[in-house]
């Protein structure tokens, strides 16, 4: 693998060979102002309909509409409110009753515009919808633009946990553009880079130490630098998935950090306590220290991920989440919902060392509950 290589501003292509299912994700700035040139080749008559959130809608919408309607093509657009707890039964009913209003056609396509939740919940729509319908993602957050816009995890969360309904549903093509990141909140910008700098500590150690020394600049603003990891970030994902895309195996790597988070999002009740990417960033962390409790990775793996988080001004530790947290049991029983548990036994991501994680179902739960139970003790 390699670090981040610069990219044309304008706009640049990852291909994801999924044979049938293959498509483009278009990184640059500028895409959403020319969305209509950049997805008319897709549609069979000059329609869409667009969903997206309330606080994307006022500061995306107008432009997603004018690019539309500058090659012809009408659109219509719900919006929904904003945050996770869309992400829910509710807003899935209401999202897919809507299109089924607006006479969707199994040949149409439906854009998502918006960070993971509206492209999980739009994604799933479209995979349901007269059992399968096309749509183009516009992702408009960092951790959408990297993660999860890409590989075509779709879904819902339920009272049960994370992402626990949803299908493998392909886009037919992503437009990641990096100026919609300019409007992002710095703490939304910082959430999605635990999904930047997971790539580098899953699988490209240049690439993680191309982040610890560009990753303030990023952060600042610097559009070249921030289209070049997404670039990154997007092609390390595109092998992942075209290798596994029904997570059978390899897939299961960029779950790096997400067994801790999705059980402290569920223990956070899904709420502005702990935003996912933030989750993602202690869960790496996490990830490292037990790595190296357990004699799989050098001891100072850890305390390099958990310095670059602080560089970063980033969530690093249990004792950054506000509010009360369960016992380490009660997380260990939140993790039992994980997707990667086989006959009731936890699989975790673990690594040798920077840019090398495997999955293992090899790890002791004294272990995990030793780890969790020090890491509360921290929050004092
Ligand atoms: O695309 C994948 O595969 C991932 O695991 C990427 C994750 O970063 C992402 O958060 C994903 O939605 C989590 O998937 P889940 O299967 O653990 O719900």
């Amino acid at each position: 693998m390699t670090q981040a290589t610069a990219i044309d501003p304008a706009a640049d292509t990852v291909h994801v060979p999924l044979g049938a299912r293959a498509y483009d994700v278009r990184i640059g700035t500028g895409l959403i102002d020319r969305a209509g040139a950049e997805i008319a080749d897709l549609l069979p008559r000059p329609r869409v309909v667009v969903v997206t959130d309330a606080t994307v809608a006022e500061a995306q919408l107008p432009a997603l509409e004018t690019g539309l309607a500058a090659a012809g093509i009408d659109s219509e657009a719900l919006v929904l409110p904003a945050g996770e707890a869309t992400k829910g039964w509710a807003e899935l009913t209401r999202t897919v009753e809507w299109l089924l209003d607006r006479k969707v056609e199994r040949r149409d396509v439906v854009v998502a515009l918006g960070g993971g939740v509206i492209g999980d919940l739009v994604g799933f729509a479209a995979a349901i919808l007269r059992r399968g319908v096309r749509f183009v993602q516009v992702p408009t957050t960092l951790l959408a633009q990297v993660d999860s816009s890409v590989g075509g995890k779709t879904g819902i969360n339920t009272r049960h946990g994370k992402n626990l309904v949803g299908a493998f549903h392909q886009p037919a093509r992503v437009l990641a553009d990096i100026a919609a990141l300019e409007t992002l909140p710095a703490r939304d910008f910082r959430a999605g880079y635990g999904e930047v700098m997971k790539y580098g500590l899953l699988g490209d150690a240049a690439f993680f130490e191309w982040l610890e020394r560009q990753g303030p600049a990023l952060a600042e603003g610097d559009t070249a630098l921030r289209a070049q990891a997404v670039r990154r970030s997007v092609e390390m994902k595109a092998e992942i998935v075209v290798r596994d895309e029904t997570e059978q195996g390899d897939r299961a790597l960029l779950n790096l950090g997400h067994t801790f988070c999705h059980a402290l999002e569920a223990a956070t009740g899904y709420s502005d306590r702990l935003l996912h990417g933030e989750g993602v960033g202690i869960g790496c962390a996490l990830a490292f220290a037990l790595s190296a409790r357990l004699g799989l990775c050098p001891q100072e793996d850890p305390s390099r991920v958990a310095a670059h988080l602080s560089a970063m001004g980033m969530r690093a530790t249990l004792a950054d989440i506000p509010g009360d947290l369960p016992d380490a049991d009660a997380l260990l029983d939140l993790m039992g919902q994980d997707k990667k548990v086989v006959d009731g036994r936890l699989r975790f991501v673990l690594a040798r060392g920077i840019g090398d994680a495997f999955v293992t179902a090899d790890v002791p739960r004294e272990a995990v509950h030793a780890l969790l139970t020090e890491a509360l003790a921290a929050r004092g």
